[in-house]
């Protein structure tokens, strides 16, 4: 039997990573998994057990036994539980994006959450959101997308949302913690972000949201995907 096909999104943080893979799925009918969720989550949770995400056997034992579950609220809006209590909003702060670069930088943690990762992979189709899905977790997978934008442009983005949630941020402090996680993510020994070599790159930059999604459906089309 083949594998059902997926559609990887990778790039770095504010880039539309999870706009664009959501109307993805919509359109297609397909399963998504939000990988960075589950880095947040593992961050997330060694903040509930007293693990230090220095602590990096611990942190590996935490990413092999994480009782997470997602579910879907009238909303439409995805909820994380870990062992049975919300964390939704914990996990999407600045903290929570930290805490995950943080844990994900730690070989044992990616390894503990590869096979998990790849279980999210079933008919008809998967879009798989992330940094390395392209390059490690899917590496066959028959469209990879690599989308990106000036680090200025990503973080006015954040800085709207998390205004929007009537969070009260600083966008010079934002820009900052984007360049560092950028930083972190791109320069770490294993899984960093970069594009995998057959990826489609998107500067998404100065392109509204309707484009990114339309170029992208040539893409998804050009491969035969529908
Ligand atoms: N092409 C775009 N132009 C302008 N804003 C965008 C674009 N793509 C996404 N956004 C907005 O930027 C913010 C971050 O997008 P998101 O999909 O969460 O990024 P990522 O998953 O890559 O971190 C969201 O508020 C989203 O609506
Ligand atoms: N496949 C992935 C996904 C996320 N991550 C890490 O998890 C962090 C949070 O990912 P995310 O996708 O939720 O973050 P945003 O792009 O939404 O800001 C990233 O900064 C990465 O360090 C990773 O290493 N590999």
């Amino acid at each position: 039997m083949t594998a059902a096909p997926v559609i990887t999104v990778d790039g770095p943080s504010g880039a539309g990573k999870g706009t664009l893979s959501h109307m993805l799925a919509e359109r297609l009918g397909w399963h998504f998994l939000d990988s960075g969720a589950l880095y947040r989550v593992t961050g997330q949770a060694c903040l509930i057990e007293g693990v230090s995400w220095g602590d990096e056997a611990a942190v590996a034992a935490v990413a092999r036994h994480l009782e997470v579950s997602f579910s879907a609220a009238d909303s439409g809006e995805i909820l994380v539980a870990y062992k049975g209590c919300d964390i939704s909003r914990d996990i999407r702060t600045e903290e929570g994006g930290r805490g995950a670069s943080t844990v994900a930088a730690i070989p044992a943690v990616r390894e503990a959450l590869l096979q998990r990762q790849r279980e999210f992979r079933r008919p008809p189709g998967l879009v798989a959101d992330g940094r390395d899905m392209g390059t490690v977790v899917f590496p066959d997978a028959p469209l990879k997308l690599f989308l990106t934008a000036s680090a200025g442009e990503r973080a006015r983005r954040r800085y709207d949302q998390l205004l929007a949630k009537g969070e009260n941020v600083s966008l010079p402090r934002l820009l900052e913690d984007i360049e560092e996680r950028d930083a972190r993510d791109r320069s770490r020994p294993v899984a960093p972000l970069l594009p995998a070599e057959d990826a489609v790159v998107i500067d998404s930059t100065a392109i509204p949201v309707a484009e990114v999604f339309a170029m992208a459906m040539r893409e998804v089309a050009a491969k035969g995907l529908i």
